[in-house]
């Protein structure tokens, strides 16, 4: 039998049984509700993940004790027995589909299918899953005359009136034929934020995200605006059985003006092997967050009429056909606070704080709000539980709050009257709010953070030159200060001719600094000094690091998904500042690191070639933690900590139990005494500064002698 609950089966070896039949009996109950309220209208009684995972210990628990099985079990009928019944009969039954959820498993049903067919399978497509709701809409000789949800499979109820408005779903087709077409009606990205703006314009609350829209919209009743729905076919059913390829029958459905899943943007490809699916299954999951509509898994269907005839299908799902879900990328968690954010350009933008969540493997804790008419209209409140939607390698956003669970006391939030930064006016005319003084806003920290010490080091630029050059309109940001000559400089107020020398001069000698400074003074949100320098090393060029994916990111040390992300998209906001820099000369490379490679030598963890072993290392290969403290002859202090990390260790501030070296020179203080009291080991700095000699020259002997 279980050929049915194939896809739950292999799931379920992964979730734990419940303990006790009543365990089992409320888990089933708490099911059914759910799968209730999903099938029929915008409320939510929990999210895709927490359901999938409830659903796959039922499923492990009917494994594990096949005599508690519910009658009905939720894992073995359509929809979870959760669609509405109605009065609208299927012409054929309307099936769920069993679900994979990663590749050696897709394999394996396929080998199953191929045993039933008793010889490989005539092709296969690779279509979106599209995260909406199923319907059936019947044509007769070519005008639409009725739409009908889902329901058990066998029977549905009547939507016509609502689905006839779906873009894709036409009156009339290009020939007079009769048929029935099956897909999917849902929302995309850009229709949820016009059906909220008409809800809320209505005086309705807000949909929570876009499939709740979709499902909301599609059943109701009295419609008071439009809001705009969006369909999709999966397949045609005709009276006489199809004697083509599911993929030309559905080309041919397009041709008749219907819209497909095959032509919209994701396509769907053709495969003739597995791991020709698998690969197609892999592109779309990567296009997952660019394609306008929310999708949740591919689903791969044998293409060829005789090899679907040959499988066959259970009372649940076909045998045909099979959902390889993607991770959920919509996740409900709360809402801890609101934040407000003004970028370097003047705009103020909302941000939400989160009790972290999980989402398709990241931890993710803070998300955008949009903006703030979005937020009144979303109607999103601190403390509510909120859904987060993070798909691919977009920022996660907060699509809206579960009003049923709207905590008694909550409170709107009030938007700033004023520059949170500056106190200066807000510009309202836009959607996106700005600060009235734009660059010049954020101007006076940004071009300190860009002169400071432990960033481009720009010697006589202090707080009052700042504040002198930015009201003059001399600079906006850090590129125009190249473009500050000496008359200029002596003619501002209290400004003399020397200073002025002074001044212009530091600024020009700063070209020179290594491009991790560079990156430290741009302020590049998510990165500090020691990140800034880890991603110089690792890239060596600014341009190499503008060119990184997300991934490439990835791949240094301390970059997870999130900080990847922001990463990103702050070096994007930043390539205007950034070229105009380099346009002034300002160095955009890191200096070359230890000398080339010596034959045998093991190649740096960030690619670069070293002659010796990094000796800074512990013996697992991790960096050791130093401290160093007082003064390292020839190195600032900001040159001891950079020299710390190119020898391979972690430079750090304080000492204790968990330090691995004490760099002691002149001045040191109250750090070298702990380091004792602790037992730490401690290197004079004058052994620290021949250890880095040695090292740059490549001489191993020369580095062992100074750690002995
Ligand atoms: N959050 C909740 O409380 C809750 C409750 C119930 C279900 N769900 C979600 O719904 C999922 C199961 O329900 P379901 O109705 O989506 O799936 P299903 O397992 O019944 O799969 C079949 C459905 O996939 C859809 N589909 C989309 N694109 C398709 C395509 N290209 N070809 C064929 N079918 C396509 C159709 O609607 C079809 O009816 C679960 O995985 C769960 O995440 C959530
Ligand atoms: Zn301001």
């Amino acid at each position: 039998m279980q050929e049915a609950g194939a896809g739950l089966v292999v799931d379920a070896a992964r979730a734990e049984p419940f303990a006790s039949v009543e365990d089992y009996r409320a888990a089933v109950g708490r099911v059914r509700e759910a799968a209730a309220a999903y099938y029929s209208g915008p409320d939510l009684a929990m999210d895709d993940a927490v359901y999938d995972a409830l659903l796959a210990r039922v499923a492990a628990t009917e494994a594990a004790r096949p005599d508690w099985k519910a009658d009905e079990s939720p894992t073995e009928v359509v929809g979870a027995g959760g669609g509405v019944v109605g009065d609208v009969v299927h012409s054929a039954p309307m099936l769920s589909l069993d679900n994979v959820f990663d590749e050696d498993t897709l394999r394996r049903w396929a080998v199953r299918l191929e045993r039933i067919l008793g010889r490989p399978a005539g092709g296969f497509t690779v279509e979106p899953k599209i995260d909406g709701l199923a319907v059936a809409a019947r044509y007769v000789d070519g005008r639409l005359v009725q739409v009908a949800t889902r329901g058990d499979g066998r029977a549905g109820e009547d939507v016509t009136g609502q689905a006839r408005r779906a873009a894709g779903l036409p009156e009339r087709l290009a020939e007079p034929v009769t048929l029935e077409v099956r897909g999917e009606v849902f929302m995309t990205d850009a229709d949820f934020e016009r059906a909220n703006a008409m809800r809320t314009g209505a005086g309705e609350p807000a949909f929570a995200h876009p499939r709740s829209a979709a499902a909301g919209t599609l059943r109701a009743q009295d419609r008071t605006y439009d809001a705009p729905l969006s369909f999709f076919a999966y397949s045609v059913h005709r009276a006489e059985p199809p004697t083509v390829a599911h993929s030309d029958a559905m080309a041919e459905l397009e041709r008749l003006g219907v819209a497909t899943t095959g032509g919209s943007v994701a396509g769907t490809p053709v495969c003739a092997t597995v791991e020709e699916v698998l690969a197609a299954v892999q592109v779309l999951s990567a296009s997952r967050g660019t394609l306008g509509f929310g999708i949740d898994g591919a689903v791969i269907k044998a293409d060829q009429p005789a090899d679907r005839d040959a499988a066959g299908s259970s009372s649940r799902a076909p045998r045909w056909g099979v959902a390889y879900k993607f991770p959920a990328d919509t996740r409900m968690t709360r809402l801890l606070g609101i934040e407000v954010q003004i970028g370097r350009t003047g705009v103020i933008t909302p941000v939400a704080v989160l009790e972290p969540v999980q989402i398709d493997g990241v931890t993710v804790t803070s998300a955008t709000l949009h903006n703030f008419d979005d937020l009144v209209r979303r109607n999103v409140r601190p403390g509510d539980v909120v859904f987060v939607r993070r798909a691919g390698d977009v920022i996660p956003e907060v699509t809206g709050a579960k009003l049923d669970e709207r905590p008694a006391d909550s409170v709107p939030f009030e938007p700033p009257v004023r520059c949170p930064r500056c106190d200066g006016e807000i510009d309202r005319t836009q959607k996106r709010w700005r600060c009235t003084r734009g660059r010049a806003c954020g101007a006076h920290e940004s071009l300190a953070y860009y002169a400071a010490r432990h960033s481009m080091d720009i010697e006589g630029l202090g707080g009052k030159i700042i504040d002198l050059v930015v009201a003059a309109g001399l600079v906006t940001d850090p590129a125009d200060l190249y473009d500050l000559d000496v008359p200029t400089v002596a003619g501002l107020d209290r400004m003399g001719e020397v200073s002025a020398t002074k001044l212009v001069a530091g600024i020009q000698a700063s070209k020179g600094q290594p491009l991790a400074r560079v990156l430290t003074g741009l302020g590049v949100r998510m990165t500090g000094r020691s990140m800034s320098r880890r991603l110089a090393r690792h890239f060596g060029t600014m341009q190499a690091l503008l060119d990184a994916s997300v991934e490439d990111l990835q791949q240094v040390e301390g970059v997870g998904p999130e900080r990847a992300v922001t990463i990103a998209a702050e070096l994007v906001e930043l390539a205007p500042v950034i070229a105009k820099l380099a346009a002034r000369g300002v160095n955009m490379s890191e200096p070359d690191l230890p000398p080339p490679a010596v034959a045998g030598a093991p190649a740096a963890a960030d690619g670069s070639a070293t002659a010796v072993p990094l000796p800074l290392r512990r013996p697992d290969g991790t960096p050791m933690t130093v401290v160093v403290t007082g003064s390292v002859p020839g190195l600032t202090r900001d040159e001891g900590n950079e020299a710390v990390e190119r020898l391979g260790g972690k430079s750090s501030g304080s000492v204790s139990k968990r330090t691995d070296l004490v760099v002691v020179g002149d001045g040191a203080g109250s750090k070298a005494d702990k380091a004792e009291q602790l037992g730490v080991r401690i290197l004079p700095a004058e052994r620290f500064a021949t250890l880095l000699a040695a090292f740059q020259a490549g001489d191993e002997a020369g580095v062992a002698e100074a750690l002995a």
